[in-house]
């Protein structure tokens, strides 16, 4: 208004002009400020803008990378226990290959913490990958007879029996292997330890078994583990139910060479005449267990666990088959360790593993299980691949040389393998499908995983932090597709043929072996179509 009256009162045009440029000052300001505003909101909304972008992109990488396949997509809805286990019964009756529970289904609900649902829930998402693996791995790799064949040279005698050759072996045990893989000399070493002269037998201390240590000429200690089933027996009940199987260690053996696993004792199949090999160099203890049947077979039960008068074993007249285990040098101490997987041996209750499906998380919580720590873990989980392979349900505990690093789980005693052709026990891989399953801290991007396709942004923070966890050893992935094809088998059998006590296995045995590898791909693959090959395999320097 004071402009106005400016001018009203005196120079018009000089006001009019004023009141111009006044005008046009003030708008170039707001002008400015405004412009100045629009430009920090626009950095705002285009910073903002490419931030969604961003996470857009690194979410549907992430979503891509984890659920590349969605014909594998997972079961949809959470099942609460009695309906896996009600589905798991008509699956295990239609299925060529028996998924065996050591629980019968239960109808109060209290008892259904006792049912092997983790298991269980692995065991279907595995047999839809294995229904979907028919064509790839049938394909006979072509470096098998070129393996076998060299394998097949080692296990011929090639220079005289000589229990020297015994303490040549000894120098053999490293920090990882029992047997090196270029071994010349195996074949001599087995037929001596079949045939070396025995100077003391005594019953052998530790474990529940029946079983001899004998002493051959020159000091060498070997156990002796006496046949008691016929080739073709077949053992019913649980896993770990029976007595030990001779022929079991020694198939073990073999299969562990052509595994590239050599961890096993050094075994070999033996004939032992009772009276003129055991009798005469036997302690007192062990003799006063001698007695003769109403066959007049020899027979005796020494002293263990489960050792009794009532429960002999016998050999026919005076022959006894049964593997002969070559000790470990004294010098390399054995480290006992309880299996984290160990079974409870009881019916009607489970154990921690068979119930929770992170169970890995908690095994990894301890620091001789983390991979920075050591080969333990992926140790577990070869021996895990090995046992499901010879149906060894009964690894409870597990032996590391001591004081050395690095040391490899030793696969001692496989007494209680190859019970029964036609069943399959697939909660022996658990350390495989366990620990190689997508189980976060967070939970929440575990649930994910189980119930459906959804990502969630948080994921992709506890994903990173995931996918240092997963794993299966490359060397002994490699070496398991060797076998492709359903070689596994037959290379088993033509190194078995060697043996002093040929045949060593039923085919029915050897084709189950053919059959479990598949499982064991079926389970690679699950591993692998939900987290990529190249986080699922590792080369952790160890073999
Ligand atoms: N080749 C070996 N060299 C050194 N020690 C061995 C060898 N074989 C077995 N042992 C030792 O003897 C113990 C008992 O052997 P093994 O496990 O074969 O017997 P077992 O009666 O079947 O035992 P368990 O009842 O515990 O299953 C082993 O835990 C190990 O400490
Ligand atoms: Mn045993």
């Amino acid at each position: 208004m004071s402009t106005v009256k400016c001018c009203e009162v005196s120079q018009l045009d000089i006001c009019h002009s004023f009141l111009q440029w006044v005008s046009q000052e003030t708008g170039k300001v707001q002008t400015r400020i405004f412009d100045f505003q629009m430009s920090r909101h626009r950095a705002l909304f285009l910073s903002l803008f490419i931030l969604i972008i961003l996470v857009l992109l690194v979410n549907f990488y992430f979503a891509f990378v984890m659920n590349s396949n969605n014909n594998n997509k997972l079961t949809s809805q959470p099942e609460s226990p009695k309906a896996l286990f009600a589905s798991n019964k008509i699956f295990s009756s239609t299925s060529k290959t028996l998924i065996l529970l050591d629980s019968p289904a239960r109808d109060n609900d209290n008892d259904l913490r006792n049912v092997r649902n983790a298991s269980l829930e692995f065991s279907m998402k595995i047999e839809k990958y294995l229904q979907k693996i028919s064509f790839k791995y049938s394909k006979p790799s072509p470096l098998l007879h070129s393996e076998i064949n060299k394998l097949w040279t080692y296990l011929q005698p090639s220079v005289g029996v000589s229990t020297q050759l015994l303490s040549v072996a000894k120098e053999w045990v490293g920090a990882r292997n029992i047997v090196p893989a270029q071994v010349p000399l195996l074949g001599s070493v087995l037929k001596t330890i079949s045939v070396a002269k025995i100077i003391k037998a005594q019953n052998a201390p530790g474990g529940t078994q029946l079983k001899l240590l004998i002493t051959f000429e020159g000091g060498q200690q070997a156990l002796f583990k006496p046949q008691w089933y016929k080739r073709d027996e077949i053992i019913e009940g649980p896993v770990y139910s029976g007595k030990d199987r001779h022929n079991a260690e020694v198939a073990a053996f073999y299969l562990a060479l052509l595994l590239g696993l050599r961890r096993v004792p050094i075994t070999a199949a033996r004939k032992i005449n009772l009276q003129t090999e055991i009798m005469p160099v036997a302690s007192k203890t062990l003799l006063k267990t001698f007695i003769v049947d109403g066959k007049n077979n020899t027979c005796f039960y020494g002293t263990c666990h489960y050792c009794s008068p009532s429960d002999a074993v016998c050999g026919s007249k005076v022959w006894i088959e049964g593997a002969v285990i070559l000790m470990l040098p004294n010098n390399v101490k054995l480290k006992h360790f309880r299996s984290p997987w160990q079974r409870t041996y009881k019916e009607n209750k489970a154990a921690k593993w068979e119930i929770d499906s992170n169970f890995c998380e908690t095994v990894k919580s301890n620091k001789i299980y983390n991979l920075q720590n050591g080969p333990r873990l992926l140790d577990l989980i070869d021996a895990a691949v090995f046992d499901f392979l010879i149906d060894n349900g009964d690894r409870h505990h597990y032996e590391v040389p001591g004081n050395v690093s690095g040391a490899a789980v030793l696969f001692i005693d496989n007494g209680k393998s190859f019970g029964h052709p036609f069943q399959d026990h697939w909660d022996i891989l658990a350390p495989l499908y366990q620990c190689c399953v997508y189980v976060c801290p967070s939970g929440h991007s575990d649930y994910y995983r189980e119930h459906d396709t959804k990502m969630y942004i948080t994921d992709i923070f506890f994903l990173a932090f995931c996918l240092f966890y997963l794993r299966l050893r490359k060397y002994t992935w490699e070496r398991l597709l060797l076998f492709s094809g359903g070689t596994l088998g037959a290379a088993l059998e033509k190194l078995l043929s060697t043996s002093f006590i040929s045949p060593v296995l039923t085919s029915f045995h050897l084709n189950a072996l053919n059959r479990r590898l598949r499982v064991i791909y079926a389970t690679a693959e699950f591993c692998f179509q939900n987290f990529g090959i190249d986080a699922v395999l590792i080369d952790d320097g160890y073999r």
